[in-house]
């Protein structure tokens, strides 16, 4: 058992409280722009520069609380600054979640419930495999890739940094998405993505 304290106060910092706490762990608090009140129902810590300014108070592991519905850089750069006062950053597999051997993931990856990755996939830093995804064998995602709830990586998938994979969109074996690509909720995906963009529908096409 190890004690976490979450970054980010919404709905995605819910369920990884819900995560942490089914795995038998403690959790401290949360640090967000404001007090959800009781909806979080543990103790506000502060701003992320209040809590980064007294650090060493408080636990040294941390879970990345905040959701992604698009592409940017402010889940990783957040996960950046807190490692930068040596604040960890664990992978979670939530107790309901189904995870082979042979997957490395890389720091700060939550893997939640009903979702499967699946043997010789690899997760970057910061990735969501959101409720009952699956990411198939061989797969490769870069940092802070999203796969939605239910959406569907077959085998041997590669999809870049910062990449938002919608709910319930499907992408057939060996498809290549580039780094700051949207595949929206429910899409298709039956070719390499080249061009960073928003892409939906079945086959997927790009709108912007
Ligand atoms: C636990 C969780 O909550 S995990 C989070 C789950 N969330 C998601 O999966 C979000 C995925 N996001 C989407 O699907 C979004 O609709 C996006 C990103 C694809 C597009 O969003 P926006 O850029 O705001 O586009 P907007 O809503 O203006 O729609 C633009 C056009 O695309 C169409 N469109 C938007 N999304 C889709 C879609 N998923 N499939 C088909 N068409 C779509 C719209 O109908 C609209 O068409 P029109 O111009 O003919 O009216």
């Amino acid at each position: 058992m190890s004690e976490f304290c979450i970054v980010g106060g919404g709905g995605h910092a819910r369920v990884l409280l819900y995560g942490l706490q089914q795995l038998g762990h403690q959790v401290r608090g949360y640090t967000a722009p404001r007090d959800e009140g009781v909806s979080m129902a543990i103790p506000f810590l502060g701003t992320d520069d209040d809590f980064l300014d007294r650090c060493a108070l408080f636990p040294e592991m941390a879970v990345l609380g905040l959701g992604k519905v698009t592409i940017g850089h402010q889940r990783l750069a957040l996960l950046e600054r807190y490692q930068a006062c040596g604040i960890d950053f664990p992978v979670l597999y939530a107790q309901g979640a189904i995870v082979h051997g042979r997957v490395d993931s890389g720091a700060g990856s939550v893997v939640l419930d009903g979702a499967v990755v699946v043997t010789g996939s690899r997760l970057g830093r910061a990735c969501i495999i959101n409720t009952h995804a699956t990411v198939d064998h061989d797969c490769v995602l870069g940092d802070d890739v999203h796969v939605a709830s239910g959406a569907t990586l077959s085998g041997g998938v590669i999809v870049g940094d910062r990449c938002m994979i919608g709910t319930g969109a499907n992408l057939i074996h060996a498809v290549r998405i580039c780094a700051d690509s949207v595949i929206g909720a429910g899409a298709t995906v039956i070719h390499d993505i080249i061009m960073p963009g928003t892409y939906v529908g079945t086959p997927a096409r790009r709108i912007a």
